[in-house]
Order: C-alpha cells, then structure tokens, then sequence
C-alpha cells in the first residue's frame, strides 16, 4: 500500500535520525524531507537514499505545501537544547518556528496525523493543536515514550529480562518533572513493587538517572538522536498500520486541559483513548505538578 510520511526538519540530526528508522523498518513506501536547509536536506536525501534503495522505500525532498498531503507529518524543526538548557529554554525559539511551518504545510489533508518531535514537545503539540486547525487527537507528541524506553532498559538490566517483559511507564511533561507510575509497573504480570530486587533499589535515583540521560549525551556529543529515531518510526508504524499500540504519548487529558504524556491507544486517527493507570496520591500530585508546569509554558508564549 501506498503511504507517505513527511520530516519538517529533514535536514537536522534527529529529522535525519527519523528517516533512517522509517527506511529500515519499512514502515512507509515514501518519505518526504522538508528543511529550510535546502542543501544539507538534499544531502541528507542522497545519503539516505543509498539506504532506501535496499529497502524498497523512496525517499525525496520537497517543499513544506506537499507536506501537509502526507499521511503523517514528523514535525523535528527548531532549535535544540544547548549543554545546560532545559527542553522549556526553547519555547520562544520553537514556538516561532512551528507557526511559520503549520502555515506553510496548511491546508492539511483531512485524515493527516501530526506528530511532534520538537521541543518542548507537551507545549508545541498543545500549539499545534490550536494552529493545525487538525481533531485533537490527530496532533500528538512523542512525550515520555522515550523517557519509558529508557526506564525500560534500565529495570531489564536490574532484573535480568527481555525489555519487552518490562511493563513501566514514565509520566507527565517529557521534562524535569516526569515521573515514574511505580505503582502500576509489572514485569509480566507480576507487580514491580513486590520485588525485592525493586524494594532494595534507590528508584529515585534511577528515576532521576533516567530523567538526566538526555542532558548526559547532549553534553557529550551535542544532541541525541538514534532512540528518538527509533520511537518515532515505532509511533508511526502503529499509525500507518492501526496497530492500537498503547504507548505514553503526549496528547489533549480533558481532565488536565493540557497535553501530557499518559497511555494512549494509538491507531490509524491517532489517539483514539487515554488509558490512564491507577496513580496513588502521590503519583497524581506528580501528574498535576507536570500538567501546571506545562500550562505556565504555555501561557508564557500566550497561547
Ligand atoms: N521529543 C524528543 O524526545 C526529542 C526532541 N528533540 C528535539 O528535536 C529538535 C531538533 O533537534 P536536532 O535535529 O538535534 O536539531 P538540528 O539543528 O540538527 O535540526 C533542526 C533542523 O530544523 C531545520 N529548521 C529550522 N527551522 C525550520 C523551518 N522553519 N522549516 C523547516 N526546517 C527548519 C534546521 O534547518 C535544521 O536542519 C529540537 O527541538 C530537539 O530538542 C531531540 C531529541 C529528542
Ligand atoms: C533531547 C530530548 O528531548 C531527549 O533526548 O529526551
């Protein structure tokens, strides 16, 4: 079957990241680079091209008004976090960004899906929301699926299992103020906190160690980009082929009135349901912490 997804922000580190993962896992039958870097997106193009042929997948640049007609649109434009800056430092920057690009790609195809990378991403998918003109559930965020693959790794590594075993979710602003939903994580089906192994460990400080892995490679190398890659082209596998994964993607929480990262079924519209765990207070008074640094975000770039 035909498909396409387009990449605003082809020409840079994670946008190129993106396109391999997509090429790789077959996931479309084209994609489409968008950059304001005419240059670096068409060699990026050629480059990637020498993958694609190996794998059936056509890949081009294009300018942002054919973007719009893609089934999916990866939104990875914009400034990225300097050694030392939070996600929140580079709302001014990227929220500019983003209008001038959802006004470039409109008028959207009806049945297209957004799907924001860039940061801060809980802010700019409750932006894209209100610029897209697109249902809600159509513009989401990658959000904490890749905090949740990196507690996943980590807690595989403690109790010696497959990561797919792992059933543990990282909540809230994909941010400094995430959190782990302990009281919910399992291993098969058994409850995490019933372990021993968990009960001994300092889950603060992995928690924290999770949280701080992005800062980590940022320092050391200037960016991340492989595992967002990975998620990102795993988000859009279960779009293209409505697989009803449930995944903690960043979307409009009624309850919260903002976009934040809970479990979400996602399918062929995007997310089609919040599956929200059962939080102790705790937990809760966390997601609510989240939910209000999100909204002061927002309302600092008056939206
Ligand atoms: N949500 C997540 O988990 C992650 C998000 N990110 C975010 O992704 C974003 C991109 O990061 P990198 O790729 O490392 O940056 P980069 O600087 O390598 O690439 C950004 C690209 O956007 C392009 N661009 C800027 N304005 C544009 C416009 N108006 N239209 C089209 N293209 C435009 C630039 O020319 C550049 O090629 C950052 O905001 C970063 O924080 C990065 C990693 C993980
Ligand atoms: C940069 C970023 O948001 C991440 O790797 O988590």
């Amino acid at each position: 079957m035909k498909n396409s997804i387009a990449i605003i922000g082809g020409g840079g580190s994670v946008g190129s990241a993106v396109a391999y993962a997509l090429i790789v896992r077959r996931v479309a039958s084209e994609v489409v680079l968008v950059d304001l870097d005419q240059a670096r997106c068409d060699a990026q193009v050629l480059d990637l091209s020498d993958a694609a042929h190996l794998f059936d997948t056509h890949v081009r640049s294009a300018p942002a008004k054919e973007a719009g007609q893609c089934d999916i649109v990866v939104v990875c434009a914009g400034a990225k976090q300097r050694p030392g800056e939070n996600r929140i430092d580079l709302i001014g920057r990227n929220k500019e960004i983003l209008g001038s690009v959802i006004e470039s790609m409109k008028p959207f195809k009806k049945e297209t899906v957004l799907l924001l990378v860039s940061n801060p991403v809980d802010v700019l998918t409750h932006i894209a929301q209100k610029l897209s003109g697109l249902p809600v559930g159509q513009v989401i965020g990658s959000g904490t699926f890749l905090d949740s693959v990196r507690l996943r790794g980590e807690l595989a590594k403690t109790l010696n299992v497959a990561e797919t075993a792992i059933h543990a979710y990282v909540l809230g602003e994909h941010g400094d103020s995430q959190f782990v939903a302990w009281s919910s994580a399992s291993v098969g089906c058994t409850p995490l906190m019933s372990l021993p192994q968990i009960k001994a460990l300092n889950r603060d400080a992995l928690a924290e160690s999770v949280k701080n892995k992005a800062y980590r490679i940022i320092e050391a190398k200037g960016f991340t980009q492989f595992g967002i890659g990975a998620v990102t082209a795993q988000i859009c596998e279960s779009i293209i082929l409505d697989l009803r994964h449930v995944r903690p993607l960043s979307h409009y929480v009624e309850e919260y009135g903002v976009c934040v990262s809970l479990p979400a079924v996602l399918g062929h519209k995007g997310v089609q349901e919040t599956l929200k765990p059962p939080l102790t207070a705790d937990e809760e008074a966390q997601l609510r912490r989240s939910a209000a640094e999100l909204k002061k975000g927002i309302a600092a770039c008056g939206m």
